[in-house]
This record gives C-alpha cells, structure tokens and sequence, in this order.
C-alpha cells in the first residue's frame, strides 16, 4: 500500500459517510449547508493541529475541502432523489450519531497528515497522491470519485 493511502482512504470514509448525512438531512427542509457546524469542526481541527505539531492553517484549508466534498456528495444525493423517488432513502439516521463518526474521521485524517508531513512536502508527493487517489477511487461511482477529487488536492503541501 501507497504511503498516502491512508489519508486518502480516510478522506474517502468521509465522503461516503456523507451519503448518510444526506439522508439524515432528506426530506426534513434543514440546509445542506450549516455554517455554525462547520465552524465547530474548523475550530476543532486547529486545535488538535496545535497539539499534534500540525500548522492549524494548513489543516484547515484541508479541512475546507473535507466539508465542501461532503457538501458535493450531500447535494449530488438529493439531486438524484429528487429525479428518482424510487431510490429516495427509506430511513433517516440522527445526524447526532454521524457528527461523532465524522469527528472520529477528522481525529484520524489529523494524525495521518501529521504522519505524512515531511512526505507531503516531497517532490514525490503528487504521484504518491494520484496512486492514492486511484486506489480508492476504485470502489467509488462517479458521484463519490468526484468528491474524493475535491477532498484532496492540498494533500501535498
Ligand atoms: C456534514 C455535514 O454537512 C455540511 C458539511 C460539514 C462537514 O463536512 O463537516 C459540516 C456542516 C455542513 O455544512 C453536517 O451537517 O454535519
């Protein structure tokens, strides 16, 4: 396994655990978009970024990217519900049991990326990166492949 595959299959974790956000979110008229949450979870990140030697602007721009993939995922979803009611979710989880796992998502992208600093500094960082990328992708549809693609460029700094 590639040396950023962990960040990246992390980074994907979040994506598809984004589809459940959606459906949390489908049919009950609350925004895709919650600026309040986003910025508990950009505080949050900064903080730990301290902690673990991490430049707290630097996790945060990746962080960004983290929220607009799953915003990319949450509005791809409910764009297909709305032209495909058949494939409309059935239940809805409590999006007070995903924020957790996104947050335990977060706490391993954070370590991962310290892991991966002097890496992801290296000439060697973009092939790493598209190895990564392709690995993961893998499993995905095109939805999520495009979601993951807007997750990670900033990987290498
Ligand atoms: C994932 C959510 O949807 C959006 C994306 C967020 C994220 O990726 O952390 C945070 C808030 C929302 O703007 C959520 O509401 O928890």
């Amino acid at each position: 396994e590639g040396a950023l595959d962990p960040l990246v299959g992390s980074a994907a974790e979040r994506v598809v655990l984004s589809d459940q956000v959606a459906a949390a979110k489908w049919g009950t008229g609350s925004p895709i978009e919650d600026p309040e949450r986003e910025q508990q979870v950009l505080d949050g990140v900064a903080a730990r970024a301290v902690e673990l030697g991490l430049d707290p602007e630097e996790a945060k721009r990746v962080f960004r990217d983290q929220i607009e993939a799953s915003k990319l995922v949450q509005r791809g979803l409910h764009a297909h519900w709305s032209a495909h009611p058949d494939e409309q979710p059935t239940e809805r989880p409590d999006l007070g049991e995903i924020r957790p796992e996104l947050d335990r998502l977060g706490e391993a992208i954070l370590v991962v990326l310290r892991d991966t600093d002097d890496l992801r500094e290296g000439a060697s960082c973009p092939g790493l990166l598209v190895s990564a990328y392709a690995h993961s992708a893998h499993d995905l549809d095109a939805l999520h492949q495009t979601a993951l693609g807007r997750a990670v460029p900033l990987i290498c700094s």
